[in-house]
């Protein structure tokens, strides 16, 4: 199933007329680039190319006043004076005779990627819109935005499409107030938002922008704000909120569709967010998602002012709709105190809400006096505009090895549709033929593979020395099921073994050999992801591997739907050069592994059943106790002593 990509230049065809700092940099090139780099990189040629079509007034009515709308609708005849004059009554935004036209086609834009989503004629998509949406509200324009985009196709999801329950990703460095205020009482539509704040010293300077606003009544809990409190975040600190908050919330909240509000001022360079992060990290943030809602992802586009990492960025998140491997995690660091501040103060105040936050620790000591820097922080400047050059690397060439996965299997067993066989003939030693398929991967000839072996535990051993001393890559071995697992981590840092097990974890072997023990084995799909999301994926991202080796025991009792959401979370990892072995009298998992490598969306895991107490407890305890040595784990600042 492919990627839809909805774009008009029509939405190009308005701009400011007249003089407004704070309104000059949203221009229509904003577009013409970002499309541009599309069309420039062959990416839109990969895309299913949707049209674009106008909002009804019944759309726009879904989240707008009648009497708003009305409003918005006398502007395409109005004189420069008239639109400056009606323009005051709104904060940061311009009107233009066309931008009403434009508007609604950046609603329509995204109405009709939520059609080619929800009826299946394509996996995601993204649209690139102008007006961007999230800041405008019930009745009144805000921030560039005229309607609701996200807000309005979350409520058509819904109404035309049956989606239960709608995810809405915000990673625009800016608080989409619109986008919660529409849905701070409906326990339908989760809305997570990062944003700068700065102790509400940023605009919009909403109190209401902070992380004690969870939502109303029984939204209670599906409002997720985190305040970016300083400037200069980087790609570790938007990943640790993803492992930490927003996915271990996201796989308990079991989304029908996920909407991202896509904005790029998050991403380094842009003069709004002033943040560091690196366009590849969309790569990340965009795949990591993938795995949500069978995979319904609708990118919209919000904003993004740098036209450099503007376009940089909608690339690396286009290439991942498309199922292209993400390129390796490189070079994390710890996140900053302020992000770890911010962390523990969500975690800690969503806790009574998800099961999955359920031992979150208290509030950090700093911000149970927050109330006092928040009256502080109020009236001061924001920080005030850096104005020397920032450069960064461009981001590498994603290309796609060409060929995707091939298996190893026995004779009596049919190749899966897709797939490659790597036969035994040419390597009658089998050991040989799993070590030439490892090197194939390295070369970026393969991308992935499955292995089916007499005994898993000889394969292991083999490939994991193989990799190691052959091809000198950092191997991370990933086992799941009970039993020895006959390998150690190594002290050199060459091998990280993390080993899912329902026994009591025998004793840990040192910084590179972790045992996650789940009370009730890997057959708890609950426990198991929150293990796999907040304690695997952190470690992973950490250790920047060159192959991952995922090894399934006989009998683990592992479900297909989790073995597919494992498989799938981790080919975000190594480029996605990932091998797994399995027992070769496993036959009934064949297919469904076949079906992740090849990049399909793993099954919903179903609405999990609150996480067993002990569990959380013991993952929580585990992540403490590996913390110093491994920064991405970090949920908490370390107390003032
Ligand atoms: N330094 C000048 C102050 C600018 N204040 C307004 C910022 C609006 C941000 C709009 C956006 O980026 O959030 C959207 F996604 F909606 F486009
Ligand atoms: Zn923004």
């Amino acid at each position: 199933m492919g990627t839809a990509l909805i774009y008009d230049e029509e939405m190009t065809k308005y701009k400011l007329l007249w003089v407004d700092p704070a309104c000059k940099f949203e221009v229509p090139e904003r577009l013409t680039v970002s499309h541009g780099a599309l069309v420039e990189s062959g990416l839109a040629d990969r895309c299913v190319s949707v049209p674009v079509r106008e909002a009804t007034d019944a759309e726009i009515l879904l989240v707008h006043s009648a009497e708003y709308l009305e409003a918005v609708k006398t502007t395409p005849s109005m004189s420069l004076e008239d639109l400056m004059e009606f323009t005051l009554q709104y904060g940061d935004v311009y009107f233009h005779p066309n931008i009403y036209h434009c508007a609604k086609l950046a609603i329509g834009a995204s109405l009709q990627l939520v059609d080619s989503v929800m009826t299946g004629k394509v996996r995601n998509g993204m649209a690139l819109v102008r007006p961007p949406g999230h800041h405008s509200m019930h009745s009144a324009a805000s921030g560039f935005c005229i309607f609701n985009n996200v807000a309005i196709a979350a409520r058509y999801a819904q109404q035309r499409h049956g989606a239960k329950r709608v995810l809405i990703v915000d990673w625009d460095i800016h608080h989409g107030q619109g986008v919660q205020y529409c849905f701070e009482d409906d326990p339908s539509v989760l809305y997570f938002s990062w944003h700068r704040f700065e102790h509400q010293k940023f605009w919009p300077q909403l109190k209401e922008s902070d992380f004690d606003t969870v939502g109303k009544e029984k939204g209670a809990g599906f409002n997720i704000n985190v305040p970016w409190n300083k400037v200069g975040m980087q790609n570790s600190d938007y990943l640790s909120v993803f492992f930490h908050i927003l996915l271990p919330v996201a796989y308990e909240f079991c989304p029908d569709l996920v909407l991202v509000s896509a904005g790029f001022d998050s991403a380094i360079g842009d003069p709004e967010g002033e943040m560091r992060a690196t366009p590849d990290i969309f790569a990340h943030l965009t795949h990591l998602l993938m795995n949500l809602a069978e995979g319904k992802v609708c990118a919209v586009l919000e904003g993004g002012y740098n036209l450099t990492s503007l376009p940089q960025s909608v690339c690396q998140t286009v290439h991942t709709l498309l199922g292209d491997p993400a390129p390796c995690p490189a070079n994390l660091d710890a996140p900053c105190k302020s992000a770890l501040e911010s962390l523990q103060c969500v975690r800690s105040v969503h806790r009574t809400y998800w099961s999955c936050l359920r031992h979150a620790a208290d509030l950090p000591t700093s911000c149970s006096t927050k109330h006092i820097n928040t009256a502080e922080g109020a009236d001061q400047e924001p920080t005030e505009e850096s104005s020397q050059e920032i450069f960064w690397p461009p981001p590498m060439k994603r290309v796609f090895p060409p060929t995707r996965t091939a298996v190893v299997l026995p004779d009596d067993v049919a190749c899966p549709d897709g797939c490659k066989r790597w036969s035994l003939l040419e390597h009658p030693d089998p050991q040989l033929c799993l070590s030439a398929l490892v090197d194939k991967m390295v070369k970026n000839e393969i991308c992935n593979g499955l292995v089916l072996v007499p005994d898993v535990s000889v394969a292991m051993i083999c490939l994991a020395q193989h990799a190691v001393a052959a091809l000198n890559k950092r191997l991370l071995v990933v086992c799941v099921g009970d039993g020895m697992v006959p390998i150690q981590g190594t002290e050199d840092g060459k091998t990280l073994v993390v080993h899912f097990s329902r026994k009591e974890s025998e004793e840990q072997r040192g910084k590179h050999f972790i045992t996650v023990h789940l009370t009730k084995g890997c057959g708890d799909a609950s426990g198991f992801i929150q293990a796999v999301l907040s304690l695997l994926l952190p470690l992973g991202y950490e250790y920047d591997p060159g192959l991952v080796l995922l090894v399934q025991k006989p009998d683990s009792g592992v479900c297909d739907s989790m073995w597919r959401q494992l498989t799938g979370l981790l080919q975000g990892l190594a480029q996605g050069h990932m091998l797994v072995v399995m027992q070769e009298d496993e036959r009934k998992h064949i297919g469904p592994t076949c079906s992740s490598l090849l990049g399909i969306a793993a099954p919903s895991l179903g609405q999990l059943h609150s996480l067993l107490p002990e569990d959380v407890e013991a993952l929580e305890r585990l992540r403490r106790r590996l913390t110093p040595d491994w920064k991405l784990l970090q949920t908490t600042v370390a107390e003032e002593p």
